[in-house]
């Protein structure tokens, strides 16, 4: 036995009168002949009223219900939307309902020439669309990010390099990199705890950043190692600008219990080459580094 002889065609209407599914049927002039109780609602029809597609449209856009169109000239409107309505066998595509819900409607045409409209409501996936995008920026905002300093992660500086290095075989203008490293972090750690350590970090990065410009990047590659990317300045000039910066770091700060800690920083500088890979440009300023060390600490050490 089929379906069809089998079924009470009443219990058909019952179940689309209770489906929270939008539907309706056109007729070949593109009236409405009939609506269940979820469409009604969403579109503003009357039990058993008779409307034409274009008058409700129309009459939708007036009292700003059932869809949401975002025109002031409804004909235009109409007439553009009309040149896709019953053109195709099945249309599929998702609307806006003044009421702040999205739809995603479904259009078939029947054998008679009649319409069959039916949509669904997706406005909790958009939420989640919207969930899973927000996600995805914080995760990418955190790789990007030192959790305890909040400055560049090692690998979110360590990209901005590659990319400045391939901008500098371009455009040819300077870039400067210098790579810092706190003196005798490892006693610090010793004498007052590795939290005070920590904080001793979060107040550098933070100290450094406040005398960078815009154009200037600063992260951190791990430790007390931190690398510091300058465009556009000559090494005389980034050596002036990272001794005061030096000067600067070296003066008592409250941190803490020590209400005038000091700490110094020492720093390697060297200007980058056209065409030099990152790996390169880094050993060379490492190595200056290491010369501002050997050389007693809390200084800078230019190597072309
Ligand atoms: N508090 C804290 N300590 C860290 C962190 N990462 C690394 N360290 C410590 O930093 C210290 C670095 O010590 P060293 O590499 O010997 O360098 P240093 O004592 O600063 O000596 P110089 O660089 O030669 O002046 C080690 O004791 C590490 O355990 C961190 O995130 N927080």
């Amino acid at each position: 036995m089929s379906w069809q002889s089998r079924l009470p065609p009443e219990l058909l209407w019952q179940a689309a009168a209770q489906s929270p599914l939008l539907v309706a049927l056109f007729d070949e002039q593109d009236v409405l002949q009939y609506a269940n109780p979820s469409f009604c609602h969403a579109f503003g029809v009357a039990e058993g009223e008779q409307i034409s597609w274009a008058s409700l449209m129309r009459r939708n856009h007036a009292r700003r219900e059932g869809s949401l169109i975002e025109t002031e000239d409804i004909d235009t409107w109409l007439r553009q939307v009309s040149t896709r309505r019953g053109k195709l066998p099945v249309r599929s595509f998702e609307a806006d309902l003044c009421d702040g819900r999205w739809i995603w409607m479904t259009e078939t045409l029947l054998h008679n020439g009649w319409m069959l409209c039916q949509a669904c409501d997706v406005t909790q996936l958009r939420h989640d669309e919207r969930a899973l995008r927000q996600a995805l920026q914080r995760a990418v905002r955190d790789k990007q990010t030192d959790t305890l300093t909040q400055i560049s992660s090692r690998s979110h500086i360590l990209r901005l390099l590659q990319r400045d290095l391939k901008r500098l075989a371009v455009s040819g203008r300077p870039l400067c990199l210098a790579v810092l490293d706190l003196d005798h972090f490892k006693q610090i750690n010793d004498q007052y705890g590795h939290p005070f350590g920590d904080r001793v970090l979060v107040n550098f990065a933070a100290r450094v950043q406040r005398q960078l410009r815009r154009s200037d990047r600063f992260g951190r590659l791990g430790g007390e190692e931190f690398l510091l990317i300058l465009p556009d300045l000559q090494p005389h000039d980034v050596t002036t600008v990272l001794t005061r910066l030096c000067e600067d770091i070296a003066q008592p700060v409250s941190l803490g219990e020590q209400p005038a800690f000091r700490y110094t920083v020492s720093i390697g500088l060297t200007l980058a080459h056209p065409d030099e890979t990152a790996d390169r440009v880094y050993a060379r300023a490492d190595r200056a580094l290491y010369l501002a060390k050997q050389g007693g600490r809390n200084r800078v050490v230019a190597l072309g």
